[in-house]
C-alpha cells in the first residue's frame, strides 16, 4: 500500500496539517485557528491544550479529505512557532500569565515582555552571544525564562517541564523528552558544534544556574536531529486524539520557518539550474518573516541570528535573519485604514480575502505586478512595528509612515498596502546586503509562507533584492518540511538532504524587471533610510522622558 506522511505545522495564528505522498504531492488539507491573548506590554499568550486540540482536529479534517486508511500513514512531522511552554511535574499547564490563568501557559515568540531580560543577558558578552549575531532577543527562550524567574517564581518554581513548543508536540505525541537541535539551537543557546551543549558559564553568568544545578532536566538532556524516530511512535492516547494509528513513527521537530526552508530550499530545480543547498535564500513571510542561508563553514554576521551549527539543514550552518512583523504589519495597516470597511465588505461581496481583492485591484490598475509599486510613489512605510529583528537586532525600533493624507477611500488603502510590502522589502534587501557583506551569498530566494502565494510579493521582493524568487512546487513548503520529518523517522528516506531531493521541487520563478524599477526602488529606499533615522531620532529625543 502507498505510504503517505503528514506535516503539522503550527503558526502564530493557526494550526494546519497536510498529508503528502512519499513524492511530496500534497494529497488534502486542513487548518483550524488557535486562540490567542494579547495584553497592553507586548504580552501576547497561548494556551497548549488549545493548540493540541487544534492540531487533532486539522489531522481529523486532513485525513478525512484525503481519504486514506490510518494505516497508510508512515509517519507524522511537527514543527511550530519558537514560543515557550511551560508545564508542571505531572505535566499540566502553569500559567506564565499575570491573571493567573492556568490554560495561558504558552509565551509567544512575539512576546516582548523580556526585553529587560534581554538587555541583562546581553550585557554578560558571554561568548555563547556570538552565535546568535553577537545579541540575544526578547523572542528568544532565556529571556523568557528569566523573566519568568523574576516575575512569576511561583510558575518557574513549580515547573518541571520547559519546551519549545514544536517540542511539546512530539512530547504530547510520543511522551519522548528528546529536544531538537532546531529548537535549543536557535532559541534556546544550546551549541550543537563542537560538542559544545549547554554552557553551565553562561547560566551561571545570566542568572540561570538553577538550570545547571538540576543537569537541564527541565530544558533537555537529550537533543537530537530533526527527524530522529521519537519514543515508541505516536503513544495510544495521542493516536486517539489524532484519528490515526499508535506507534506510527514520529520525526524530531523543526521551527516553522525552518520547516519552511526545509520544505523550500533543497528541491530539484526542473530548468536544470544547480541545487546547492548554499546558494539558495528562504524566505518564510507569514506573521513574521525569516530570511535563512546555509553555509558549509560558520559566517558572523552582526545582528542576524546564528551562525547555528545544524540549525536546518543537518551539518550545514545556518545564518537567520528576520522581520518580526511581515504578515502582522500588512494586517495592521489595512485594519488602521479608514477605508478597512468598505474595502472588506466589497472583498466579501466578490468572494475574496481583503489581501486578495486589493492585489486583483491594484495590478489591474497599474498593469503589472512589478508597475504596481509605482502606486506608492508618494507614501512611505518603515514596518517595524514590534522592533528590528536584523540587522539591528533593535527591539525598540517602531514604525514610521510618511506622506499620509485625508484619502479615505480603497485606492487610498491599496497605496498604503504597496508601500508596506515596498518597505518590507527594502527591510529584506538590507539584511541580504548584511548577509553578502559577510561572506553568505545567494543567487535565488525561494519563498514560502502564507504571503508567497501572491504574485506582488514575489515581483516586489524580486525587484527590490535583485534575486531571482523562485516558489517550491508543492503550494505548502512549510507542512512539506514537516511531512519530511516524518518520512525521515519512518525510514522512506535515510536523512533531510535525501528527503529535500525526492520530496521537493522548484516551480515558478519571478525575476527582477526592468531597470526603471530598479531605480525607482533605489529612490524609494532613501526614504526608507530617512525613515530610519526619524525612527531612531525620535527615540534619542524622549529617552530621558518619563513615561505617563
Ligand atoms: N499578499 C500578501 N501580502 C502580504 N501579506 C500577506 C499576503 N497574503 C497573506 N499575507 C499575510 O500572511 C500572514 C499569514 O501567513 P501564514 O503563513 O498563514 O501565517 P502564520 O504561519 O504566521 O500563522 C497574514 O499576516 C497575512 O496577512
Ligand atoms: O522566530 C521565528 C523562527 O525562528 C518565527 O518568526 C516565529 O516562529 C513565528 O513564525 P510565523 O510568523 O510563521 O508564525
Amino acid at each position: 500500500m502507498p505510504r503517505a506522511y503528514i506535516g503539522v505545522d503550527v503558526g502564530t495564528t493557526s494550526t494546519r496539517a497536510g498529508v503528502f505522498d512519499e513524492a511530496g504531492t500534497l494529497l488534502a488539507t486542513a487548518r483550524h485557528p488557535i486562540r490567542i491573548w494579547h495584553e497592553a506590554g507586548d504580552i501576547v499568550e497561548q494556551s497548549s491544550q488549545d493548540i493540541w486540540d487544534a492540531c487533532a482536529t486539522s489531522v481529523r479534517a486532513a485525513m478525512a479529505e484525503a481519504a486514506i486508511a490510518p494505516d497508510s500513514v508512515g509517519g507524522i512531522g511537527f514543527d511550530a512557532t519558537c514560543s515557550l511552554v511551560v508545564l508542571d511535574r505531572q505535566g499540566e499547564p502553569l500559567t506564565v500569565s499575570a491573571s493567573g490563568d492556568k490554560q495561558r501557559n504558552v509565551i509567544v515568540w512575539m512576546d516582548h515582555r523580556a526585553i529587560a531580560e534581554a538587555r541583562l543577558i546581553n550585557e554578560t558578552e558571554d561568548a555563547v552571544l556570538r552565535y546568535v549575531g553577537g545579541s540575544i532577543s526578547p523572542e528568544m527562550e532565556m529571556p523568557k525564562l528569566l523573566w519568568l524567574k523574576r516575575h512569576l517564581r511561583a510558575s518557574f518554581d513549580a515547573a518541571g517541564h520547559f519546551f519549545d513548543l514544536a517540542d511539546y508536540l512530539t512530547w504530547r505525541a510520543t511522551g519522548s523528552l528528546q529536544r531538537s537541535t532546531c529548537t535549543v539551537t536557535c532559541k534556546w543557546n544550546y551549541l550543537a558544534h563542537d560538542r559544545g551543549g549547554w554552557s553551565a558559564q553562561f547560566f551561571k553568568r545570566i542568572g540561570l544556574s538553577d538550570f545547571v544545578n538540576e543537569k537541564y532536566a527541565r530544558i533537555g538532556t537529550e537533543i537530537v536531529a530533526p527527524g530522529t524516530r521519537l519514543g515508541a511512535g505516536l503513544t495510544r492516547i495521542a493516536a486517539a486524539e489524532l484519528g490515526l494509528s499508535p506507534g506510527i513513527p514520529v520525526g524530531a521537530s523543526l521551527i516553522d520557518a525552518h520547516a519552511g526552508g526545509i520544505g523550500a530550499i533543497g528541491g530539484r530545480d526542473g530548468s536544470g539550474g544547480a541545487s546547492d543547498v548554499n546558494d539558495r535564500l528562504a524566505y518564510i513571510m507569514g506573521t513574521s518573516a525569516c530570511i535563512m542561508a546555509t553555509t558549509t563553514e560558520p559566517c558572523f554576521v552582526p545582528g542576524v541570528w546564528g551562525p547555528y551549527y545544524s540549525g536546518m539543514v543537518p551539518d550545514f550552518w545556518l545564518n537567520e535573519g528576520g522581520q518580526s512583523a511581515a504578515g502582522a504589519a500588512i494586517d495592521h495597516l489595512l485594519k488602521s485604514h479608514p477605508g478597512h470597511t468598505e474595502a472588506s465588505a466589497a472583498a466579501r461581496s466578490e468572494g475574496l480575502d481583503l489581501i486578495d481583492f486589493l492585489e486583483r485591484r491594484i495590478i489591474a490598475r497599474a498593469g503589472s505586478a512589478s508597475r504596481a509599486a509605482l502606486l506608492a510613489r508618494d507614501i512611505h512605510v518603515l514596518p517595524e512595528f514590534i522592533g528590528n529583528r536584523s540587522p539591528y537586532a533593535d527591539p525598540d525600533t517602531r514604525a514610521v509612515i510618511a506622506g499620509l493624507d485625508l484619502d479615505t477611500d480603497i485606492a487610498a488603502m491599496e497605496r498604503l498596502f504597496v508601500a508596506g510590502l515596498c518597505g518590507l522589502a527594502y527591510g529584506l534587501a538590507e539584511v541580504i546586503e548584511a548577509f553578502a557583506a559577510h561572506g553568505v551569498r545567494s543567487s535565488i530566494m525561494i519563498m514560502g509562507g502564507g504571503a508567497s502565494r501572491s504574485p506582488l510579493v514575489r515581483q516586489i521582493m524580486a525587484d527590490t533584492t535583485g534575486l531571482t524568487v523562485a516558489l517550491p512546487q508543492t503550494r505548502e513548503p512549510v507542512l512539506l518540511g514537516a511531512a519530511m520529518l516524518g518520512a525521515v523517522a519512518g525510514g522512506a528516506y535515510a536523512s533531510i538532504g535525501e528527503t529535500m531531493a525526492k520530496m521537493s521541487a522548484l516551480g515558478r520563478k519571478s525575476e527582477p524587471t526592468a531597470p526603471d524599477m530598479a531605480a525607482f526602488h533605489t529612490r524609494k529606499r532613501e526614504v526608507y533610510k530617512l525613515l530610519r533615522d526619524v525612527d531612531r531620532g525620535s527615540r534619542a529625543a524622549m529617552a530621558d522622558i518619563a513615561r505617563g
